[in-house]
């Protein structure tokens, strides 16, 4: 009786399989050669990929691999390239043309695969919120970064780098120096001193290291979704390991941005301040009109719960920090494997501020010519954002071919920032490509390190004016010396640019190596 209901069970078990696979099959069948948009797929040069899987698993790679596996396809294909699983359909395009066609039309600017990915951390606010949802807090935001408030904030940004200095002081005469938990620590700082008007106490700074890690392993979990299609599903991925350890990592992040919330309402409480003005001078000099005000003061009109702030805290939070900690973390880097240009950068400096102990001014930070087209250049091959994807609704022309609707568009802003005939010897450090009279005539979506359109950087100014405040006060006091090279830096696909190994430099003073 017992084996009749266990041959039973095994007939059950096998009918259900071969469901399965009939099922897969058909998928995978009308998805290449019945669906309409499937035909044009096929059309687009792609990678051959495997029966009825297509590339389901050329992309089961960690994030070393996978980084390495766009740039090899790129090498390959070069202006544009197709990947497919069953209906998913990736086209990965390189020319500033199509690029162009993509971010500067207003059809095409909604955001689908990898950012959904994302809504567990950053619920759906500005980097990944579609539709009058996005229209409406663009414009909400904006003010925060008028160049009046960025003014204000530049006497935080300034603080902060003196802060970051005395830190790579205590580094001086040490053999070499890890630059990303030193200098990802002062931009989080700067971030929340600025827009959020934190002050980050002693009980915000403990848990700074949590929110690190915490980052580090969402970055991870989001290249291991993006690289497993059956992933995409939310129940598939919600039984996951991968899941469960993303859950716990997202309760020390939203931890960290409750606190931050928390502390600046009992701030607003505690000083009784009523009316958020951009000019009244009632926040005192830690808390300038910061972006975190203009949202409660948002929430008292109804325009923006509980919720929504959380979110946009926590989009602003990280944006505004791991996009530049990167920025300067590569830059310090280049920029000691690059001494005469350090030079260059460092007599601009001296020049532009009379040799004064003085911080810069926003004008002084202007003139400094020179260094800004260093940090371009620096944005130029390490972009702290490598790729970025749009999802078209409409069939759409690129380089030539038919790209479907319901397709996922990547565009790889590491590989167009390195055209060689836009960027002759493209690994070569030369800042005056960003010289006016050698880039006006280059393609407007050739360089894109803030992306460009509609949806481009709302904190490019923001960013801009950090890294030359940080990359003048380092420049001005240290000598920075060569550890790692360029040469053997490993990227790693993350939520931002990373290098797979710590990146180092050695610090010495400025002052006591020109005396010896
Ligand atoms: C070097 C530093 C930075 C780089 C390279 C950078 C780059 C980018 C890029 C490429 C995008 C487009 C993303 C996409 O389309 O998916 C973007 C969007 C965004 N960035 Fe930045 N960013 C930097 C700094 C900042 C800072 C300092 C902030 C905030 C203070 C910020 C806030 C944002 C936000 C909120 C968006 C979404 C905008 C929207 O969709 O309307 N970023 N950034």
């Amino acid at each position: 009786m017992e084996s009749v209901s266990v041959m039973y069970c095994l007939y059950i078990l096998l009918i259900v399989l071969l469901t399965v696979c009939a099922v897969v099959v058909l998928a995978s069948v009308y998805f290449k050669y019945v669906d309409a948009e499937g035909i044009l797929m096929g059309k687009i040069p792609h990678l051959k990929g495997v029966p009825i899987f297509d590339n389901t698993f050329d992309c089961l790679l960690n994030c070393e691999q996978l980084f390495q596996f766009i740039r090899n396809q790129y090498k390959r294909y070069r202006g544009i390239f197709g990947l497919r699983g069953f209906n998913y359909r990736f086209v990965n395009i390189f020319d500033p043309k199509d690029v162009e066609k993509i971010l500067s039309a207003s059809n095409f600017n909604t955001k689908r695969i990898p950012y959904t990915f994302l809504q567990h951390w950053l619920g759906t606010g500005l980097l990944i919120s579609n539709g009058d949802k996005w229209h409406e807090r663009r414009k909400m935001l904006t003010p925060a970064f008028h160049f009046k408030i960025l003014k204000k904030f530049l006497i935080n940004i300034n603080e902060q780098t003196e802060q970051l200095l005395d830190l790579i002081q205590d580094e001086v005469g040490k053999e070499r120096t890890e630059l990303f938990p030193l200098i990802a620590k002062s931009t989080l700082q700067t971030i929340c001193e600025t827009s959020m008007g934190a002050s980050m106490r002693e009980d915000i700074k403990s848990v700074t290291n949590k929110y690190f890690q915490a980052i580090h392993i969402l970055g991870k979990c989001l290249m291991y979704r993006l690289s497993r299609i059956w992933f995409y599903t939310e129940p598939f991925f919600y039984v996951s390991k991968c899941s469960r350890i993303q859950r716990a990592a997202l309760t020390d992040l939203h931890k960290f941005t409750r606190q931050i919330i928390r502390e600046r309402r009992e701030y607003i409480k505690q000083n009784k301040i009523t009316t958020l003005d951009d000019d009244d001078d009632v926040y005192g000099k830690k808390s300038r009109m910061a972006m975190l005000d203009l949202l409660l003061e948002q929430e008292k009109l109804g325009n923006i719960d509980e919720d929504g702030i959380r979110e946009e805290v926590d989009t602003f939070m990280f944006e505004g920090h791991d996009t530049t900690a990167t920025a300067l973390c590569f830059m310090i880097m280049r920029i000691s494997n690059e001494p005469l240009v350090q030079n260059l950068i460092y007599e601009e400096v001296q020049r532009v501020l009379g040799g004064s102990e003085h911080s810069p001014t926003m004008e002084q930070l202007g003139d400094m010519k020179y260094l800004e087209c260093c940090i371009k250049e620096s944005l130029r091959l390490y972009p702290a954002v490598p790729f970025i994807s749009r999802v078209v609704y409409e069939n759409v022309e690129l380089s030539g071919y038919m790209v479907p609707k319901s397709t996922e568009i990547n565009i790889h802003i590491f590989d167009i920032h390195r055209l060689e005939d836009i960027y002759p010897e493209p690994e070569k450090f030369i800042p005056e490509r960003f010289l006016p009279e050698n880039s006006s005539k280059r393609h407007p979506y050739a360089y894109i390190p803030f992306s460009a359109g509609a949806r481009n950087c709302i904190g490019q100014k923001f960013a801009m004016l950090e890294l030359k405040s940080v990359m003048a006060g380092i420049i001005r006091r240290f000598s920075l010396e060569p550890v790692t090279r360029p040469e053997e830096i490993k990227f790693a696909a993350h939520l931002v640019l990373r290098s797979v190994n710590p990146m180092y430099v050695r610090f010495t003073n400025r002052k006591v190596a020109v005396e010896n």
